[in-house]
């Protein structure tokens, strides 16, 4: 070493191999027909071939796998006669931006306590993933770490590149080598160009800095992705779900020549992190897609088992079932939106 190298640095630990870890928590046949067959039920809603809603539900970010799974459970069950009109996947995040410091997620943390045991948070996260997939739900995170997706991807449905990464080239180039489709969500400076631009990006063939399955330093080439699409998540200049800057942001699509259906995050700006304000966003595009407007070819809702948040800490010390990241809607109103929005598509196929 020299004197000018690693002065921050404290340690460095190796992890397992994304290998290794895989070998140890392996998907099986089952989940895996189930991953494969959730993906392209995604791409073709996406694509406007299937004209149910995607639906992007559930907690902020995973705390506590038990309560996750009892979620889980309870989702399963209650979209189980809703799948003529809603196409569900549940959000399963284990890794949080944050716009300073904050917890970052299961994965870099999972006692919640600062002392990041991203050993056990990796194989906890893989096992939450599993246990979720095993209620017959596909699953959907966001990828904020590059080498992260090597001991997850494989299980999960549907991707986000979340409102503090879609111009970074690093999130562009990891995305262009996912095998699922992602969404880009605008910046939270409300910049729905970047989210575009990142699609098409992402789109092309990319070479880049990454690890392969060994956990090696590699050099990683990939095909590009052509199911990515952007998300709409409202921004520092106020939200961004209403009819107008919808019509907008579909004339930028049109513009870049990428196909005019979007997805609408109804939480984060769109509504002030509020989680009563969120439900009524609900109800404002349920309102519209029951009138028949287009390009609405999906809906983030965070939801959890109580409604709000509180303050993160171990979990003991906690409320079970209530965000530790941002608030969410509660599960009693979360089964009244679930049905809203089915019957909301149900009378959207009938509307000129
Ligand atoms: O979705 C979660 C948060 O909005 C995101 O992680 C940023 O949170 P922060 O502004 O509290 O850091
Ligand atoms: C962090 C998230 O949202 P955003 O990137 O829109 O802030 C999220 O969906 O968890």
């Amino acid at each position: 070493m020299t004197t000018t190298s690693d002065l921050r640095i404290t340690s460095f630990e190796p992890l397992p191999t994304p290998h290794d870890l895989i070998g140890e928590q392996p998907l099986g046949p089952e989940r895996e027909a189930l991953v494969a067959a959730s993906r392209s039920a995604v791409r073709d809603v996406l694509a406007g071939d299937d004209d149910r809603l995607l639906l992007i539900v559930g907690p902020c970010s995973v705390h506590d796998p038990e309560a996750a799974l009892d979620y889980a459970r309870r989702l399963a069950a209650a979209t189980r006669d809703l799948g003529d009109a809603l196409c569900v996947v549940m959000r399963v995040y284990f890794e949080k931006p944050r716009t300073t410091i904050g917890w970052k997620g299961l994965i870099n943390d999972p006692d919640i306590d600062g002392g990041h045991d991203v050993h056990r948070g990796l194989r906890l996260a893989r096992t939450v993933l599993l246990d979720v997939l095993d209620t017959g739900l596909p699953v959907g995170c966001e990828f904020l770490e590059p080498t992260s997706p090597q001991y997850i991807a494989d299980a999960v449905t549907w991707g986000a590149i979340g409102a503090r990464t879609p111009e970074s080239q690093v999130h562009r180039q990891l995305t262009s080598g996912l095998s699922m489709p992602v969404g880009f969500k605008n910046a939270t400076d409300g910049d729905v160009q970047v989210a575009i631009d990142g699609v098409k990006a992402a789109s092309h063939p990319q070479v880049f800095f990454g690890i392969d399955d060994e956990g090696r330093a590699a050099v990683v080439s990939t095909t590009g992705n052509p199911d990515c699409h952007i998300i709409l998540r409202g921004g520092r200049t106020g939200p961004n779900y209403g009819p107008e800057p919808l019509a907008e942001a579909l004339a930028l699509l049109a513009k870049a020549g990428l196909p005019e259906r979007l997805i609408i995050d109804a939480s984060h700006g769109n509504s002030g992190k509020d989680h009563v304000r969120q439900a009524a966003v609900v109800r404002e595009v349920a309102g519209r897609l029951a009138a028949g407007e287009k390009g609405i070819a999906g809906l983030m809702v965070e939801s959890f088992l109580l409604p709000g948040r509180q303050e993160p800490g171990p979990v003991e010390g906690l409320t079970y079932g209530q965000s530790i990241t941002d608030a969410c809607v509660g599960w009693e109103e979360t089964e009244r939106l679930l049905v809203e929005l089915a019957d909301a598509v149900r009378a959207g196929r009938d509307a000129v």
